[in-house]
Formats: structure tokens, sequence, C-alpha cells
């Protein structure tokens, strides 16, 4: 599969000295869904800023569907739709002419037909008259969408699409992004919803501290560091981990009542059964036992955090 975004050893230091970015490769496919993963501050929206180019990077180069996004700006930037973390938009104007008014600014003939649906599919139809400003802030997240689909782009940026939206407005977009991508549109997305990525994305990057640190299909990366945690109800809470199970990695939850314990699936040797019975020999009783694949957030959370590597996810901001 060839790759319709192409990043090279890209770099960003801002005035004053901070590094955003350092030396990111990457390659976006075509017609994939990848989602950016990443704490708070570690070059997400930096990453996607310079590719459409709003943020000028230090170094480096992208190409959009093999057009440098700094030297042939306006070639590239007409394939790639931005839906920003922030609602920005003249509040003023009306819904219908600001949607068409973006797709004449990359410079697309007038489209009636395609605006028309692009609105009905976002509920904006019966909006379309209304300004801006008197939306409810769903409906201008919804316009915000709309802008950024105007101009047919082949790729489309969401920066945290579902942070602070309903649970319609979710549904709504995840729907839009199905069908989206059934007409071959590239999307690149940022989520705090890790369990939406792992549900929608086809591969995913972990970004800290301005490197990316590992990227690879959902399911691989669901298979190499799945693990697997065991929840034990207990019949008496517990207020602290008691010293005799401290070989084990445990967690206590629900106010001591469960009793966690994650393990290596691939592990021939769990643990549990040794675990179990050392509970017993403690007189630790419990009243049920459930046992679930660790979740993507999870395993974000593991290489996030200080595991070995030497870089704790505090040093790396
Ligand atoms: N214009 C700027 N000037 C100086 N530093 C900046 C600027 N914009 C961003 N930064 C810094 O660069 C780092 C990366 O910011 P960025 O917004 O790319 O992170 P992010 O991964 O998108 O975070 P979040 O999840 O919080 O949106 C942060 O430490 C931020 O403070």
């Amino acid at each position: 599969m060839s790759s319709v975004i192409s990043i090279a050893n890209l770099s960003k230091t801002y005035k004053g000295g901070f590094k955003a970015l350092d030396g990111v490769d990457l390659e976006i496919e075509r017609g994939e869904i990848f989602a950016l993963l990443g704490p708070n501050g570690a070059g997400k929206t930096t990453l996607i800023s310079i590719v459409c180019g709003i943020v000028t990077p230090t170094s480096g180069q992208v190409l959009a569907d093999g057009h440098d996004i700094q030297r042939e700006y306006k070639k590239a930037r007409s394939k790639i739709g931005l839906v920003p973390q922030e609602i920005s938009t003249d509040m003023f104007e009306k819904v219908i002419v600001t949607v068409n008014f973006s797709r004449g600014l990359f410079g697309k003939a007038p489209d009636s037909a395609y605006i028309e649906q692009l609105l009905k599919d976002l509920s904006l139809w019966d909006k379309r008259d209304s300004a801006i400003r008197e939306l409810s802030g769903g409906m201008k997240r919804r316009v915000m969408i709309a802008k950024a689909l105007s101009h047919e782009p082949e790729i489309l940026f969401l920066d945290e699409p579902t942070a602070g939206v309903d649970v319609e407005l979710r549904r709504d977009m995840w729907r839009l992004v199905s069908s989206l991508r059934e007409r071959g549109v590239t999307i690149i997305l940022t989520t705090h919803y890790i369990e939406e990525a792992e549900e929608m994305a086809d591969r995913v990057g972990v970004i800290r501290g301005g490197e990316i640190i590992l990227v690879d299909k959902t399911e691989a990366i669901m298979r190499k560091l799945g693990k697997r945690r065991l929840s034990l109800t207990l019949q008496e809470p517990l207020e602290s981990l008691p010293a005799g199970l401290g070989e084990w990695s445990l967690e206590l939850a629900d106010e001591g009542h469960q009793l966690l314990y994650s393990f290596d699936a691939n592990e021939e040797r769990t643990g549990i059964p040794t675990l179990l019975r050392k509970m017993t020999d403690l007189g630790i009783g419990f009243s049920d036992l459930d046992t679930a694949k660790s979740s993507l957030e999870d395993i974000f959370v593991d290489l996030v955090s200080d595991n070995g590597d030497g870089k704790s996810a505090e040093a790396a901001e």
C-alpha cells in the first residue's frame, strides 16, 4: 500500500527553546484509520498542525499525497481536511454560508448537492440558515466537521474529536468516519477515548515527549502487549495489600473490595494457582472471580509510564 502522508525526520523547537517534536518519521497509508495516542503535551497537536501547514517545522519534511507541505502548500493543503480541537469560525455567519465559503477557499467549484448531503449527514440541514453563535456547543462542533469536509478532502485529521461531546454526536461522528473510510478517505485522529481507537483504528501510533515510540496494527499491539487481569471480589474488604502477597503485582480497587492481578497471557505460568492458595493460607476469602483482557488504555498507561526504559511521562514533558 502506498503512503498518503510521508513524514521524515520532523522536528519542532518552539520559540523559547522547547522541543515539541524530535525526529519524527511516520508513514500513513492510503485509506487507513490511524490513531495517534499520547499524553498531554506529547506533541500530537504540533504534529497535526505542521502537516496542515499551520505550524512551520524547524526541520524535516512532510509530503501529503506527494506534495511538499511547505513548497507546494496549496496543492498539499487542498487534499486535507482538519477538524481542530478548538471551535474557531465566524460566529455571526450562517452555517451554509460558512460551509460553502470553506469549500471555495480550496478552489473547489460550488456543489450544492454535496453540501446539502454533508449537512444532512451531520444533522445540520435544519440549521443551515442559523447564525453559528445561536447553535449549541455540539452543533458548533458539527459545523467544524462540515467545514473540514466541505472541499471533499482525501485526508481528514480529527484532533481529539470526541473530547467533551455528547453520546449522540460521538455516534454520528463514528458513523461518518466509517462512511468516509468506505469512500477511501484516510483518517488520522487523536483521542483520549482509547477504546474507540481500539475499535476504529487500523493502526495506532504512540507519541511521547515529541517522539513516536511505537507504531503497529491495533490488533498486533493488543496481541504483543496484551495482558489479562484477574479480578477477585473479596468477602471482606482489605485496607492494604498483605505483605504475604508481595510477590504478585496486585492492586486494590473499589475501596478494598476488589483485588486485581495483572498477568501476561502469553506466559505459561500465570502464578494464579499459587496466588489463590496463598490467599487461602492467609484467610482472605473471595466470593467471585473474573478475568478480562486488558484494554488498549491499560497498555497505553503501561507504555507511557516509567517502565524501565529510563524515561517517565513526566520527564518527557
Ligand atoms: N506555540 C507554542 N509555543 C511554545 N510551546 C508550545 C507551543 N505550542 C505547544 N507548545 C508546547 O509543545 C508541547 C506539545 O504540545 P502539543 O499541543 O503538540 O501536545 P498534545 O500532544 O497535542 O497535547 P494535548 O493532548 O494536551 O493536546 C507542549 O509542551 C506545549 O506546551
